[in-house]
């Protein structure tokens, strides 16, 4: 039996881990869990899973849930909170699920202590791929990733030789508005950014997806989970989401990972690795039914969030830094109506363009680029 801490059970990805674990409750036990504000979510996932830590985010949120828990769990807050579980000598698996930056120090901490990663919290590798690929290195501790497309390029990477990659291919689905011109883009509302075609997410990478920022996080991702130059890494539109995203190689073989877009499937192999298990509930591709899969090419005057990424990753140092806490910022300030959509391309470009680069920032330089940053946007617009 394997006892998982799962940081972000309340959100979309934690909600159905908590799926996966319950129906493997043979080979794994929710042992930890974290959440942010959701208290409702987060009884009911203690009344089904019966943890013994739960993280809160704040004392005002443990006060919430102390009111109403009538089962007998430990109760823990504050900033340390998720690297404390993260590090706890009986959890095994770190499934790291939260939204955002917040997940850096609970990302480093499962490394120090060796657990096994189930990684989907891209915003930390953007913010700090350097920091977190070279203390998993150093400690020898795989990133096993969540994310759809990582997860299928890991699998097609499986068994082959990286210098023989000849390149990565991601597929992005286009999004909320891959059917808009930049004109129609000027009055939509948060409702239709949050109606993705494909895939069932949390509010801010279905935003993401709509600027293409997701697909921008999802290269610098790549490129640190497997050393992948950026001239390497190409992305392109495909509306079916089917083929997950592909591995090019030297012959110009290509192998790809195929599958109805169903995020437990990515969910699960992160936890079970090598092995694969049946999942109730999952639906089998039927190529027949599907008939025909479409390709085009990324247009990136369209999407210039996608550029922003490239280019904060190619520049590296702390720009990353400042790409994903502009955009968390932006996006936030969207969700909540204080900008327009397409405020949200132009709060990043300015925030990178007013930012004097540091190379090779610690942790504490990116904590606090991170948290300037966010100020500095906010003051405008709040
Ligand atoms: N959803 C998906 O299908 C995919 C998601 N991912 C990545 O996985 C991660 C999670 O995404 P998703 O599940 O959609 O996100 P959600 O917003 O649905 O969930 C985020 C989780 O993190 C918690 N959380 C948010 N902010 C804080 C904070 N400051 N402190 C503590 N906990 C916090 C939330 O708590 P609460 O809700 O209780 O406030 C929630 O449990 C992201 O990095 C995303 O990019 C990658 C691929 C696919
Ligand atoms: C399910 C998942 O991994 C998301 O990152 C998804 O890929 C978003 O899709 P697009 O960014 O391609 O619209
Ligand atoms: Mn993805």
């Amino acid at each position: 039996m394997k006892s998982v801490a799962l940081l972000g059970a309340t959100g979309s990805i934690g909600k159905q881990t908590v799926d996966v674990i319950s129906q493997h409750s043979d080979k794994f036990e929710l042992y930890a869990m974290s959440f942010g504000e959701n208290v409702e979510e987060a009884l009911r996932i203690i009344k089904q899973c019966k943890p013994k830590i739960v993280a809160v985010k704040n004392d005002r949120v443990y006060q919430l849930l102390k009111e109403q828990l009538d089962e007998p769990v430990k109760i823990i807050s504050g900033k340390e909170a998720l690297s404390e579980i993260s590090a706890d000598p009986t959890v095994d698996i770190v499934v790291n699920a939260v939204m955002g930056s917040v997940g850096l120090r609970a990302t480093l901490t499962a490394i120090e202590y060796k657990k096994q990663i189930a990684f989907a919290n891209k915003e930390t590798l953007v913010t700090a791929g350097h920091l977190v690929m070279e203390a998993a290195n150093q400690a020898g501790v795989p990133l096993l990733p969540v994310d759809s497309e990582h997860s299928a390029i890991y699998q097609a990477l499986n068994g082959e030789k990286k210098n023989q990659v000849q390149k990565i291919i991601l597929t992005a689905s286009g999004g909320s508005f891959r059917d808009k011109s930049r004109e129609e883009l000027e009055g939509v509302t948060v409702e239709d950014a949050l109606n993705h075609p494909n895939w069932s997410m949390g509010a801010k990478i279905t935003v993401d997806s709509a600027t293409m920022m997701n697909k921008g996080l999802e290269v610098i991702e790549a490129h640190w989970l497997f050393g992948i130059p950026y001239e390497n890494i190409e992305v392109i539109l495909h509306r079916e989401s089917i083929i997950h995203s592909m591995v090019e190689y030297v012959d110009h073989s290509i192998i790809a990972q195929l599958g109805t877009p169903d995020m437990r499937i990515p969910i699960q192999y992160a936890l079970t690795y090598p092995d694969r298990y049946s999942l109730n509930r999952s639906k089998a591709l039927q190529l027949t039914e599907i008939g025909k899969l479409h390709f085009e090419k990324m247009d990136e005057q369209r999407f210039p969030c996608l550029t922003y990424a490239y280019r904060a990753g190619k520049e590296g140092g702390s720009l990353p830094t400042v790409l994903n806490a502009a955009n968390e910022a932006a996006v936030a300030l969207f969700l909540k109506g204080k900008i327009s959509f397409l405020d949200i391309e132009k709060v990043i470009e300015r925030a990178m363009n007013l930012h004097h680069k540091v190379d090779n920032p610690n942790l504490e330089m990116i904590e606090l680029i991170d948290s300037e940053v966010r100020k500095e946007i906010f003051q405008d617009y709040l």
